[in-house]
């Protein structure tokens, strides 16, 4: 398996692109599904995710071409309304053809995705969600699975007892098909929910509220074809600037807003890093004090994003003073503590909140990566470390970081990719 080798201490300088985000293309992928005409992307970021989400859809029978950033999809003709275990199995996101199968076709049957390594993660709102539209669901040998008598859901009021992304997400891709009005309350307001709007609205759809915690959609019988530009990365902006407030500099992230990342720029503005808006960007930048302890609690947006959280434990390692972690998102997201603890970082955690007391300096090791946002934490660390830091297991950085390597290495980095077989043979 590849590795990535970083050496530390060395400032970045330069500018960073940020790409469009993972977590908005995965459900705009999905809409495609909910019309018969061609629906467009621009700035689709290159990640295992979206090819993961692009070989799920053309198993439906969806035609995808992609050229760069550009992607085409046209859902004229769909050959099966089966999301299958071994193509569920591999991103959770998956789950999110279950809401346009159900509402465009009357019915669909989706392999229960299961938990992944940061938690549980049932899907009963989604499902919950789905029966307030009139929807048949059953659970069957692992398959969720789902009817609209007569064929088509009719709209209905759906409360959330609390914020599910994804549900939200599934639920306003059904109520842009069902019969009738809609209303989603409680409702995630995260960027990405605002971008899944846009599309909706630009193929047809009635939407009001997107963006706020209800959510009015207005049915309609068909939706037709629309393009669309990706909302850019609110999670890579934050991981990049998380990286400069690490290893100091000066950088400007491209292509990005600040307005995606105000509690992670207001949590580091009190941790003594600059950011800034300048023309095209972001400037973000650290000169030669470490950056101060601040506590930190995840919620859903506007709050701290729990996918900022172990970049976030990174950069804490070795501020001055301590800071207090707490995870109110996912029940097992602290896997990357044994990892950066290895490198020399004081850390104890007690149930859903860690304390983190700062070191002067991490020391480079072989440490593991666990999940996504994990892997990337301890890139972050080494960048801030003494020595080489090899991080293992760095397949799940593709799922959600094109080119880290090339944009750190950009701004100075000292950061490589190493192929399976060397590293194997150098083991
Ligand atoms: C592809 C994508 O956009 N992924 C993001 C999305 O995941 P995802 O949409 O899966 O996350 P949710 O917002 O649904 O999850 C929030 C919490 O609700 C729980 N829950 C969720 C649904 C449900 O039916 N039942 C239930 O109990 C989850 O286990 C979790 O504890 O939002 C998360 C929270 O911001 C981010 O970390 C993920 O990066
Ligand atoms: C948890 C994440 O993604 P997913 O919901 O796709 O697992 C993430 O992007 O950090």
């Amino acid at each position: 398996m590849d590795q990535i080798r970083v050496r530390g201490g060395r400032p970045l300088r330069g500018t960073i692109p940020i790409s469009g985000a993972k977590n908005a293309a995965l459900p705009l992928m999905a809409a495609s599904l909910l019309s018969g005409k061609p629906v467009k992307l621009t700035n689709v970021p290159d990640l295992a995710d979206i090819a993961s989400m692009t070989s799920l859809l053309r198993q439906h029978g969806v035609r995808i071409d992609r050229d760069g950033g550009d992607m085409a999809m046209d859902a004229a003709r769909i050959d099966s309304t089966v999301a299958p275990y071994d193509l569920v199995r591999k991103m959770r996101a998956s789950v999110l053809v279950l809401g346009p199968l159900v509402a465009r076709f009357g019915q669909a049957q989706v392999s229960l995705p299961g938990g992944c390594a940061i938690g549980n993660r049932p899907v009963d709102l989604h499902l919950k969600g789905l029966t307030d539209l009139g929807a048949e669901v059953n659970i069957e040998a692992g398959y969720i699975e789902a009817k609209a008598p007569g064929g088509r859901l009719r709209g209905g009021r759906v409360t959330f007892p609390f914020v599910s992304v994804g549900a939200t997400e599934n639920l306003m891709m059904a109520a842009a098909l069902a019969e009738g009005e809609s209303v989603l309350i409680n409702a995630a307001r995260e960027p990405e929910i605002s971008d899944l709007a846009k599309l909706l609205t630009a193929m047809g759809a009635e939407i009001e509220g997107a963006g706020t915690d209800t959510i009015h959609i207005q049915g309609k019988p068909e939706l037709g074809g629309a393009e669309h530009k990706v909302v850019a990365d609110r999670i890579e902006t934050g991981t990049y600037a998380m990286a400069v407030a690490i290893a100091g500099g000066d950088v400007v992230l491209t292509d990005t807003d600040l307005v995606l990342i105000d509690a992670a720029a207001e949590t580091l503005r009190r941790a003594g890093v600059t950011l800034e808006t300048v023309e095209g960007g972001i400037r973000v930048a650290r000169g030669e004090d470490r950056v101060l302890g601040v506590d930190m609690m995840t919620e859903p947006y506007p709050g701290f994003p729990t996918d900022l959280q172990a970049q976030f434990m990174s950069l804490m390692t070795v501020s001055q003073g301590a800071s207090m972690i707490t995870e109110t998102i996912f029940e097992n997201r602290f896997m990357h503590v044994p990892e950066l603890s290895r490198m020399g970082a004081n850390i104890t955690v007690h149930h859903a909140s860690a304390m983190v007391r700062g070191v002067e300096t991490l020391k480079g090791a072989q440490v593991m990566a666990t999940d996504l946002r994990a892997s990337v934490s301890l890139v972050l660390a080494g960048l801030a470390a003494e020595g080489e830091t090899v991080i293992n297991r760095i397949y799940h950085l593709d799922r959600g970081y094109q080119d880290l390597v090339g944009k750190l290495s950009a701004c100075g980095a000292d950061v490589g990719r190493v192929a399976s077989e060397r590293a194997a043979a150098e083991e």
